[in-house]
């Protein structure tokens, strides 16, 4: 069963659709969730909570109907929002003991779990300080340990890296891997920055519009788009024109060769026989008195062969793009 499933939701408001007809599966794991500012992001994780009813369409989450089973699904499903929303005048522990007191945990268990997810989030030590004195980051983290707080089996984070510097960045999604790592519990987490996403998802789901430009495993994302890196023992110029004679597409960084796997030895589109074959026209065409000294694959980032900030996929995997998979 998915951890989260939607079919044709659509979402309007007076003045715009923030969904449009969007159809998806999310599976085990971590799972981003990417598009620019009013993309719809925000509007799926409140349909998913069963916090806003959309317009047409539906969703489960676990299995979970969440026009009909919302009560339900919230005791399952932990959700931590984007904006900030926590009381100055408590500290971490009175808060998080407090929502896991109302998400049903006896007084004793309470004050367990929210010391164990305090400590998890890294506030262990400040946990008795007012909320008011703390930085953006560990208000994130107060949000991310309310959210974990009645053990959930997914949690929704909304933009969990929003204000952080780099550094926070890096420490927050670090935390947001090892929710599933350490715990088992799946996460969706949204960002507007495919590229920080990449790093620690399993899974990308790509919105623009409301509506779905791809949604696929990280893994799959790259697949298409790989590279071979060549260099050469003489004649760098030499090898790469006899490289492209042979009808491969070939770019120059330096002193290596970068060969793409996706261009295929005819020029078409890839597909998995093609890494193969470029392979082999490589270490005939190199073997030919170039001398090969190096020879290895690569993989492009996400965010190099997909810009969500246009409209549609670009690149090499175009041919992948969002109608095959929004159908
Ligand atoms: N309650 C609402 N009433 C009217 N329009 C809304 C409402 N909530 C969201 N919208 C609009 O729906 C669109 C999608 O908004 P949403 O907040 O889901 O986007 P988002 O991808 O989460 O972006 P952001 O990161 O900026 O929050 C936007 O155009 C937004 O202005």
């Amino acid at each position: 069963m998915p951890v989260i499933a939607t079919q044709q939701l659509t979402k309007r408001y007076p003045r715009v659709t923030a969904l449009d007809g969007l159809s998806l599966e999310v599976g085990d794991g971590v799972t981003g969730l990417v598009g620019a500012n009013g993309a719809g992001k925000s509007t799926l994780i409140k349909i998913l909570l069963g916090l806003s009813d959309p317009t047409s369409g539906s969703a489960q989450v676990l299995g979970h109907d969440v026009r009909d089973d919302g009560a339900a699904l919230r005791s399952r499903v932990g959700y931590m929002p984007e904006h900030d929303c926590l009381p100055a005048d408590v500290s971490a522990t009175e808060l998080v003991v407090h929502l896991a007191r109302m998400s049903g945990l006896p007084t004793d268990a309470a004050r367990e779990r929210a010391a164990d997810t305090l400590r998890h989030v890294g506030l262990y030590e400040e946990r008795y300080r007012p909320i008011g004195g703390y930085s953006t980051g560990m208000k994130q983290r107060v949000k991310l340990a309310q959210a974990l707080v009645h053990d959930p089996d997914v949690v929704f984070l909304d933009e969990p890296t929003n204000g952080l510097d780099p550094t926070g960045r890096d420490e927050m999604l670090g935390l947001v891997r090892r929710i599933y790592d350490d715990f088992g519990i799946s996460v969706l987490v949204t960002s507007h920055l495919l590229g920080e996403l990449e790093r620690i998802c399993d899974q990308v789901v790509i919105v623009d519009g409301g509506v779905l430009l791809r949604s696929s495993t990280v893994a799959d994302f790259t697949r298409a788009s790989a590279q071979l890196a060549v260099e050469v023992a003489h004649d760098t110029a030499g090898a790469a024109a006899a490289l492209t004679a042979a009808g491969l597409r070939v770019s120059r960084e330096g002193e290596t060769l970068l060969v793409e796997i996706g261009a295929g030895v005819d020029g078409d589109d890839t597909d998995d026989t093609d890494a193969g074959a470029v392979h082999d026209t490589v270490r005939d065409v190199v073997a030919d008195g170039y001398g090969l000294v190096r020879l290895e694959s690569r993989r492009h980032h996400i965010a190099e062969v997909f810009d969500p900030t246009t409209t549609g996929p670009s690149g090499p995997t175009s041919d992948q793009g969002a109608t095959d998979d929004a159908a």
